[in-house]
């Protein structure tokens, strides 16, 4: 059961990012076309779609690291398109993001690695990152003691605490999330859901969250978006997107897995 407010789209129409007519090609293999996307103020949108139909490449175009071969992408109200490479970074500076691999250095202590953006991007001495990184690693519920730790001594569940704990240095208005629940245990996923969506309530930001994972998607999304056919099909509520006339869809959700984690969250 979704325990938080359902925070749909009607109470959060502002958006945060407007992609319009988006063109994604490498050599022949077209990605992405005429793909249209909004992020709602404040929401959790789960982007979901089969394997390969393009859901990184579609966070790395918004994010800067993909240039598209057409269209637009706006965000907080700035189109991108028309930015010098100095105006994109002040706006991505706005971005948290959290990759699937590579989350965090394994030669950085975890204080390290969360102070290195508010060090780098925020200017800020050691000392004050350090401390300002104790404080982001309690929010995300991780003990001062892990502070002085390394990656490689942790578990997943707190590898991923950690990187959102990183992902949030710089008190991003909009989170990006490449399946932050892939890897870890039933209990561990779910632990991570809450904790998305007690900071979104507490921290107001938004949420891309590209996933697999069907109960992320009934525990923590306010609205999902269907990747599919180089498009985004359909976005809309869990609920009428469940019930969308397409087969990828049907198969998604009312397969024996998409079944099991509907029940789950309606009990
Ligand atoms: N750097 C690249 N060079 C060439 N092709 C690429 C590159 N990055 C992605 N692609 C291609 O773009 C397509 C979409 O890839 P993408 O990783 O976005 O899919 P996805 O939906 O995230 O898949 P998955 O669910 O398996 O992670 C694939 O055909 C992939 O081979």
């Amino acid at each position: 059961m979704v325990t938080h407010s359902n925070k749909s789209s009607e109470q959060h129409s502002q958006p945060v990012i407007s992609v319009r007519g988006l063109v994604n090609r490498f050599g022949a293999n077209v990605v992405h076309e005429n793909l249209d996307l909004t992020l709602n103020q404040g929401e959790i949108l789960g982007v979901v779609g089969g394997s390969g139909t393009g859901k990184s490449v579609l966070l790395r175009s918004i994010v800067g690291l993909k240039r598209p071969n057409d269209g637009t992408i706006e965000v907080l109200g700035t189109r991108l398109n028309d930015l010098s490479e100095e105006q994109r970074s002040q706006v991505e500076r706005r971005f948290g993001v959290l990759f699937q691999r590579g989350a965090l250095f394994s030669s950085l202590n975890l204080q390290e690695n969360i102070a290195l953006p508010l060090i780098e991007h925020a200017k800020l001495g050691r000392e004050e990152a350090e401390y300002l990184a104790r404080l982001k690693l309690s929010l995300v519920g991780l003990s001062p003691n892990t502070a002085l730790q390394f990656p490689e001594s942790l578990s997943g569940g707190m590898v991923k605490r950690a990187a959102l704990a990183r992902a949030l240095a710089l008190d991003p208005d909009i989170l990006f999330l490449d399946e932050p629940t892939a890897g870890l245990d039933p209990i561990g996923a779910a632990a991570f859901d809450e904790l998305l969506v007690t900071l979104r309530d507490a921290l107001g930001f938004s949420v891309f969250l590209v996933t697999h994972d069907l109960d992320t998607l009934y525990a923590a999304c306010d609205r999902v978006a269907v990747l599919s056919q180089k498009r985004v099909l359909v976005t809309d509520t869990l609920a009428r997107v469940a019930s969308y006339d397409d087969e990828w869809i049907q198969d998604y959700f009312q397969g024996p897995r998409g079944r099991a984690a509907q029940h789950a969250h309606q009990n």
